[in-house]
């Protein structure tokens, strides 16, 4: 599919998300679209799929200017999109989640030879998904598995991929550039945005960046990444390290724990997390980090063991009393399980405030509103809905709701989608606590973040936690092989 984006501006309110964009992008090509956080690049990419109107300029497909309405239209012409928080339907199996979606591009006929379509791909692609299970269970990544087979199974010749690789493990994101690199070999096209410029240096053979909305240059692979950073952000950034602040005063001490669910069971888990410390949990997705995340915040209440904090053991009492003592947990699905979608960043605030009281205090609450849009450095503004915003000004939204002061932080992926320059930033923000004794359990998916920012390590692998590692003396090599299973 031949594609060209003509002179497409975009406007909210006054914010100018795309400033005349202009693009082509050749068949079989695998383009990687780079940009800081809120730089335009998912409005540009929401326009191309349907499921927002442009303003003004053309868009050509194969050389005819086409009017994409929905996304309906934009899938008959073969045009699909996977984005950055899945558009599913939690409450439905994957087949039902799968006819809702044929019956929306118009094509409703589901025979035995549909479904035998979709297992091929699944299979080719290296996924397993069970068609009679129920999406409202599935992991992050397994729902942006289910979403990219859809999209192929309806057909689309370009795909578009906002962040695909948020929440998936090293080998889940293997088998998915493989499946990429052989869908371009076949000359589908396909737009990948990213902020992970290793992978777009693996993937893309070529690369164009948008920075405030416009489009301000393009490279061809081989890419340097150095170059790639300055033309996204306009100057030279590297990952900062920063000052660790572990005491031996343990804040919170796990014994004999165990969690069991019908996914996965996790047994016997000791260790002390001290005050100021930083842990990370590494694993693939799926191997019992989000289940234990939440055991450690009430959200799920383990079968058997102690969590000890200060006199206390926690165990059989629920999130509320967790969040009295100042344990908090920050999700991964930022839209569904940590924002409200509709409401402002206001009434989030409001609503965020543990205070009880009758009355709103709207001096109260218009302060710390733009007290906490300042410092978290939001690009939006107190009246602005949480969807409104891109993807990593959601997650630094997420992140300034958390209260003060903080005992404990459990947070899962909480750089996910996020820049350099806002990751560098938010672990300036977490570090900045650590030295006031809060001590931190994240999880995530990149074992650069992981061996960089964590004092030490938990290795999951299917339900079973390694020691605690030190983080100083281990290489991302060792760390993959523990995460799958062979050390
Ligand atoms: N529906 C909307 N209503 C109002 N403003 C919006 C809306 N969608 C996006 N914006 C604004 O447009 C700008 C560009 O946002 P966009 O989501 O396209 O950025 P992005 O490059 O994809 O960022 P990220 O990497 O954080 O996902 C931002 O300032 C954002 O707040």
């Amino acid at each position: 599919m031949h594609i060209q984006l003509k002179n497409i501006h975009k406007y909210f309110g006054s914010v100018h998300a795309n400033n005349d964009v202009s693009l082509t992008i050749e068949p079989g090509q695998i383009l990687g679209l780079l940009g800081e956080n809120g730089a335009g690049k998912s409005t540009l990419m929401k326009i191309l799929s349907g499921l927002i109107c442009k303003d003004s300029g053309e868009i050509l497909i194969n050389g005819e200017e086409q009017d994409l309405k929905s996304p309906a239209d934009a899938l008959r012409l073969g045009i699909g999109m996977l984005h950055q928080d899945p558009h599913d339907f939690p409450s439905m199996t994957i087949r039902e989640d799968l006819q809702i979606w044929d019956q929306r591009s118009g094509r409703a006929n589901h025979s035995a030879v549909d479904w035998q379509a979709l297992m091929k791909i699944q299979e080719d692609l290296g996924f397993n998904l069970d068609l009679d299970g129920s999406v409202g269970e599935l992991t992050v990544g397994e729902r942006q598995q289910l979403e990219l087979a859809r999209l192929l199974w309806l057909g689309v010749e370009l795909l578009i991929l906002d962040e695909p690789t948020t929440g998936i493990s090293a080998s889940q994101q293997e088998i998915l550039f493989s499946a990429l690199k052989k869908l371009a070999g076949q000359g589908k096209t396909i737009i990948f945005v990213s902020h992970k410029l290793e992978e777009v240096k693996e993937l893309c053979s070529r690369a164009v960046v948008l920075r405030k909305g416009c489009l301000i240059g393009e490279r061809e692979a081989p890419f340097d990444e150095n170059d790639l950073v300055k033309l996204m952000f306009g100057r030279q950034i590297t990952r900062t390290r920063t000052a660790h602040a572990g005491t031996r005063d343990v804040c919170l001490s796990v014994q004999k724990l165990n969690i069991e669910d019908f996914r996965i069971a996790i047994e016997n888990v000791n260790f002390d997390l001290y005050a100021g410390e930083v842990i990370g949990l590494a694993g693939m997705e799926g191997s019992g980090q989000r289940q234990f995340l939440q055991a450690l915040a009430g959200m799920k209440q383990p079968s058997s063991g102690h969590i000890l904090f200060g006199d206390e053991d926690l165990f059989g009492k629920n999130c509320y009393d967790y969040q009295k003592r100042g344990i908090f947990y920050v999700p991964s699905a930022r839209m569904e399980e940590g924002l409200v979608p509709g409401m402002t960043l206001e009434e989030h605030y409001i609503l965020s405030d543990c205070e009880k009281r009758v009355f709103i205090d709207s001096k109260k609450s218009h302060k710390v509103t733009e007290d906490r849009i300042q410092r978290f450095n939001i690009k939006g503004r107190a009246v602005t809905f949480s969807e409104e915003l891109s993807g990593g000004n959601q997650q630094r939204l997420l992140l300034s709701l958390l209260q003060d002061p903080a005992k404990v932080l459990l947070l899962e992926n909480p750089t996910r989608g996020l820049d350099i320059e806002s990751t560098n930033w938010i672990w300036s923000i977490l570090r900045e606590r650590c030295q006031a004794a809060t001590s931190i359990i994240f999880s995530s998916a990149d074992l650069d973040e992981l061996t960089f920012y964590a004092d030490r390590i938990l290795v999951f692998f299917s339900g079973r936690i390694s020691e605690p590692l030190d983080s100083a003396g281990l290489d991302e090599e060792r760390l993959g092989r523990m995460i799958g299973g062979k050390d």
